[in-house]
């Protein structure tokens, strides 16, 4: 069953994270001149992402994402390779022009539930102690990535298996949480 490559931060089973972790920083692949952003706090809501829009190490069927409040995100080495990979989607995800890498993903827009958060990778970064992935999400989304559908039951079973349960949309926590901020802005819940 370990034959699945999720993502090689969780293939070796997944890594705790260190208590009271303060952060770290996020090195693209560049041999020269890499881009460096610093995080300066834990993450949170760690998962593993397997939607085409995330990006994915070679070879693993997932990426492995989480969050930070954007104003514990800084630029500090090569800011000028950074680009915006698509301006029209929701998380403005700044790759490296040069290998490509995601280096960060703020959510600016107006009256989002996601509005003031950055969307990170922290295998990127050389120091270990971010807090360890706890879900699955957009499971199903692997085969608009090529995943042939057979595949599915053992992709499944191996999450399943380090203890990531799989979901075809985000967790259930974060699911009630969006339509939490939905039905208040709608006027529904108080
Ligand atoms: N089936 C689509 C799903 C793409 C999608 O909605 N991705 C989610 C999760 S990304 C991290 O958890 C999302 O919120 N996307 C917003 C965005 O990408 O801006 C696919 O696979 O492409
Ligand atoms: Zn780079
Ligand atoms: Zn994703």
């Amino acid at each position: 069953m370990a034959s699945v490559s999720i993502h090689p931060s969780v293939d070796g089973g997944v890594k705790p994270g260190k208590t009271g972790f303060a952060g770290g920083t996020l090195t693209c692949h560049c041999k020269s001149n890499p881009v460096e952003v610093q995080i300066g706090s834990d993450c949170l809501h760690n998962h593993v992402c397997g939607c085409t829009k995330c990006s994915k190490p070679a070879g693993a069927a997932f990426s492995m994402v989480s969050v930070v409040t954007s104003d514990n995100v800084k630029v500090t080495k090569n800011a000028d390779k950074l680009a915006v990979v698509d301006g029209n989607a929701l998380i403005q995800r700044h790759a490296c022009k040069e290998c490509g890498v995601h280096m960060h993903g703020p959510v600016t827009r107006a009256n989002h539930p996601f509005t003031g958060l950055s969307f990170i990778h922290t295998e990127l970064s050389g120091t270990e102690g971010f807090a360890a992935p706890t879900f699955a999400a957009f499971v199903s989304s692997v085969i608009e990535g090529g995943t042939d559908p057979s595949k599915m039951d053992g992709i499944r079973a191996r999450l399943n298996e380090l203890g990531l349960p799989p979901y075809d949309t985000l967790s259930p926590g974060l699911m009630d949480y969006i339509a939490t901020f939905t039905a208040k802005a709608n006027g529904v819940l108080k």
